[in-house]
């Protein structure tokens, strides 16, 4: 049986986020919504979903001290990692010792936040099909693993970064210096390590959201939802759309591949699992044990959101995973360095039809730094994507 407090009062249900941007916003609306009491952390303040929260937290999250600090202080009952870079060693050790639970496990967060981790799981231990991979901790070193095997093209990306940062593709010797150095500027802690994979040749991608949730008699069961497609332009998420039509013998592959891997992640929550696919042949590339980016569609497709599947599956509530309708989600950058910028062409952007808009509210906008998302619901997926990227394109960020 669940049982949900009073926020504010000595039985409230308390869930602390580490992270708390755009995709944190949307999980603490949801638990709001559930009477849950919120503490969003962040490295900065005003962050996102520290504007939606009961209370905010600013410190650095990859500093153990610190973290412990605060977790013992706030005591929540979940602990909610929403980005990767934080001192996963000390969940383990507040959840070995009963302080706390994390979402989904804290040896999945462990795992996961360094690119090394989860490769070497998926592939390796589970025997998943992946992509050719070295890692590697020097320039000679990442020019031996290419001429060793790995070859042209391939990419190459810091062991810890995410949203494209400090990735690029390698087409030929002329671009192994550039990608190194790109990756050693990218990359979020300078451990200087990285890892070079052989580039695939996939047909489109998908993200496999897939939720473990506790059913009637308090089993975990896993549930899936339709499979998103999505563009990615350096690495980074400009366009995504559910469903995605696959062939049934890729989508049984891909749903065994993300059974697989969230399995032995364990724990309750929703999972994004990242996938090539090309013909019938599908490819694990990683997984996020927590909402994805690409999963901001569902905002607009589900009845119940990846926010709202991940609040549920937190708190041991049924899920439905169940798609609504076909719909888009399109990106909207800052395009520029300012602070507390307005955004022009609102009211434009939501006369497109059946369109939605988020903005995040972020202080601070840089050329590449994710602002806003326009969302679009339609009866078919391409006129979605017309839709979301039409609306997108009337939010013009601007400096004041
Ligand atoms: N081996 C590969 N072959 C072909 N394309 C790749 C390969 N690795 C990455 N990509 C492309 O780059 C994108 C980003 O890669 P990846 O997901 O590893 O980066 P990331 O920084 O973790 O991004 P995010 O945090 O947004 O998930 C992929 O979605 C895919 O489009
Ligand atoms: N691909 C991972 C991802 O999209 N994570 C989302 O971006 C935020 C960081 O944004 P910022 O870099 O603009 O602060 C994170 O807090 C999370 O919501
Ligand atoms: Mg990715």
């Amino acid at each position: 049986m669940t049982t949900l407090g009073t926020p504010l009062s000595p039985h409230a249900t308390k869930v602390m986020l580490l992270g708390s941007g755009e995709l944190g916003k949307e999980v603490l609306i949801a638990l709001q919504r559930l009477g849950v009491e919120t503490i969003a952390v962040d490295r900065y303040d005003h962050a996102p979903g520290q504007q939606v929260a009961h209370h905010a937290r600013t410190i650095a999250m990859s500093d153990p001290a610190q973290l412990q600090a605060l977790i013992e202080a706030e005591k929540p009952h979940w602990v909610v990692p929403e980005i990767e870079a934080i001192a996963t060693p000390m969940l383990e050790q507040l959840e070995a010792a009963g302080v706390v639970r994390v979402i989904p496990t804290a040896r999945a967060a462990r795992l996961t936040m360094d690119r090394e981790g989860i490769r070497r799981l998926a592939a390796e231990t589970l025997g998943l099909p992946t992509s050719p991979y070295r890692f590697c901790d020097s320039l000679q070193a990442l020019q031996a693993a290419i001429d060793g095997g790995i070859g042209y093209p391939c990419i190459v990306k810091p062991v810890m970064s995410s949203s494209g940062k400090g990735q690029s593709k390698i087409d030929g010797p002329q671009d192994v210096q550039k990608a190194w150095d790109v990756a050693m500027a990218g990359g979020r802690v300078s451990h200087g390590r990285v890892i070079v994979e052989g580039f695939i040749d996939f047909d489109y991608e998908i993200t496999q959201l897939t939720v473990r949730a506790l059913d009637a008699e308090g089993q975990v069961a896993t549930h899936f939802c339709d499979p998103i497609g999505h563009v990615q332009v350096g690495g980074d998420y400009v366009e995504s759309w559910q469903p995605h039509p696959m062939h049934p013998v890729a989508l049984e592959k891909s749903r065994h591949i993300a059974k697989t891997v969230t399995d032995n992640l364990g724990g309750q929550g929703l999972f994004g699992v990242e996938l090539f696919v090309k013909g019938e042949q599908v490819w694990f590339s990683e997984v996020s044990p927590r909402p994805h980016d690409t999963g901001l569609v569902t905002l607009c497709t589900q009845h119940q959101s990846e926010f709202e599947l991940h609040a549920r599956a937190i708190l041991g509530l049924p899920v439905d995973t169940s798609l609504r309708n076909p719909g888009a989600s399109a990106v909207i950058y800052g395009g520029m360095e300012a602070t507390g910028m307005v955004f022009d062409g609102v009211d434009d952007a939501l006369r497109v039809p059946d369109t939605d808009l988020r903005l995040f509210g972020k202080p601070e906008s840089f050329a590449k730094r994710r602002m806003g998302v326009a969302l679009a619901r339609a009866t078919d997926v391409d006129v979605a994507r017309q839709n979301a990227k039409l609306a997108a394109s009337k939010v013009r960020p601007r400096r004041v």
